[in-house]
């Protein structure tokens, strides 16, 4: 840790045998990292041997540096001086490199005339990079279950009745406890600096507007204090992957007990083992020549109901949230767990097991196996949801809250934050 390197030293390491990073004034041997890097290797190749912050800040929090990698990764600190040149303009640079633009595109027509998620996310195709399209697209294997999320909205029909008085309408429920603004809520999401600069502070600051819930991806792309920072009429919520090293999860869960903000935790579930998103994976494959499918994923696969649990508990006093629930024989499992207040039936957006059946079909089974969930817990969805008839239909199938995960990137991508302001107009 005590040596000061030359940055003369370090861009002799830049291969995939030894591959050295500056970030942030240290020097990191990344090299066990690269092949692990959930964002492939070549993006870490292209900027190895040199001083990254400034790619690194267009994507990660700087929190995520002691998550993922060891303290003996750092290998010393570079020479005084090197690390401060123009960082702005190095950062605007890696920021058009990966597609990010601070505005959307003058072809764009006002956001105002968008008048449904479609049309958003028709022109968000034109506002994204290849990369983030590839990432935000895509789902598992034939993507039947991110095709039928949507369907099945399309295919259930209401039942207007009439002479109902609908002069007085309001939005405001609660979830987990909470008061918001809207049954909608923002899905957790990684990396949101995809598809805009704002990232998740837009999507913080729109939420604020609402008065909405935003859950927080544990892979954001800013830090929590961040994001909280953005949205002081928002209400907010972390999401948690358990990684395969605990002990790191432990140290992020005592940083987020630090956030009086946060008001629960939502433990995803749903994605033990990452899903085969070919659009994503080809994309990667074709960043390093003739490589192989990235392997990476550090999240731990062997959690239980009642281990699980019982060490989150040691962890956390907030009320927990089970994410990815997709059954009425795991909904009826989850009220049997005090800490439990609430449990979100959803499939990832179809990015994880495909052929899972899409939310509201879950919704209908614990309505006809075991109704009394409704009572006990607060059951929430997410997926396909694009019309304000969609969570209507969730609605009134027993779930407390809607959540949209793909057009609020959309959203963002086209606007910022008034993007998302707009999507949750737009419904
Ligand atoms: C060396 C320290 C780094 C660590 C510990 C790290 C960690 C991670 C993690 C945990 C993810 C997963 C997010 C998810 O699951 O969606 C990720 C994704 C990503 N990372 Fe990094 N990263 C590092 C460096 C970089 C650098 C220097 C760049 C350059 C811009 C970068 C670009 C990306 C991108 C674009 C993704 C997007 C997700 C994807 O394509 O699947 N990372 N990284
Ligand atoms: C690009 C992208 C990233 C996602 N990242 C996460 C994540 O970090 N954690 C998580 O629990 N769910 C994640 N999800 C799933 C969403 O929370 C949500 O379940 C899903 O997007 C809902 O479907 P929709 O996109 O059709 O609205 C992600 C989804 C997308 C599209």
């Amino acid at each position: 840790m005590g040596q000061i390197w030359k940055l003369a030293e370090v861009s002799n390491h830049k291969t995939e045998e030894s591959c050295w990073m500056v970030l942030h004034g240290k020097v990191y041997d990344i090299t066990s990292f690269v092949p692990k890097h959930p964002g492939g290797r070549s993006i870490l190749l292209k900027n190895a041997g040199q001083d990254a912050s400034a790619a690194f800040d267009s994507i990660h929090p700087v929190e995520i540096l002691e998550e993922y990698l060891r303290p003996d990764q750092v290998i010393g600190t570079i020479e005084p001086g090197v690390a401060t040149d123009d960082t702005k303009a190095r950062k605007s640079e890696y920021d058009s490199q990966l597609g990010l633009k601070d505005s959307p595109s003058s072809m764009l027509p006002p956001l105002a005339s968008m008048l449904s998620v479609a049309e958003i996310e028709s022109y968000a195709m034109k506002c994204l990079s290849p990369k983030a399209i590839s990432y935000y697209v895509s789902a598992s294997d034939d993507q039947v279950t991110k095709e039928e999320n949507g369907r099945i909205y399309r295919s259930i029909l209401l039942r207007p009745r009439v002479f109902v008085d609908c002069t007085e309408c309001s939005l405001e429920t609660s979830m987990v406890g909470n008061k918001v603004g809207l049954p909608i809520y923002i899905s957790p999401a990684a990396v949101a600096r995809l598809a805009h600069p704002s990232g998740e502070a837009g999507i913080a600051r729109a939420c604020s507007k609402f008065n909405a819930l935003q859950i927080i991806s544990k892979n954001a792309s800013m830090s929590p204090p961040a994001i909280v920072r953005a949205g002081p009429n928002a209400v907010f919520a972390w999401q948690l992957y358990v990684l395969k090293d605990i002990a790191a999860t432990e140290r992020t869960l005592a940083q987020i007990r630090k956030i009086p903000q946060i008001k629960f935790i939502v433990l995803t579930l749903d994605a033990p083992f990452p899903g085969k998103r070919e659009a994503d994976e080809r994309f990667k494959m074709a960043e390093v020549a003739g490589g192989a499918p990235p392997q990476a994923w550090g999240t731990e696969s062997g959690l239980t109901w009642q281990k699980t649990l019982e060490w989150l508990g040691r962890h956390t006093s907030l009320p927990i949230v089970l994410k990815g629930v997709q059954t009425h024989e795991d909904a009826y499992a989850a009220t049997l767990f005090p800490a439990v207040k609430a449990i979100i039936i959803s499939n990832h957006g179809g990015r994880a097991l495909d052929t899972a059946p899409p939310p509201v079909q879950v919704l209908l089974e614990i309505r006809k196996f075991c109704p009394q969930v409704f009572d006990l817990i607060d059951v929430l969805v997410d997926g396909g949801i694009k019309r304000g008839t969609d969570v209507v239909k969730a609605l009134a199938l027993g779930a407390k809250g809607v959540g949209i995960g793909r057009a609020a990137l959309y959203g963002l991508s086209v606007g910022g934050e008034e993007g998302v302001e707009r999507v949750l107009k737009s419904k």
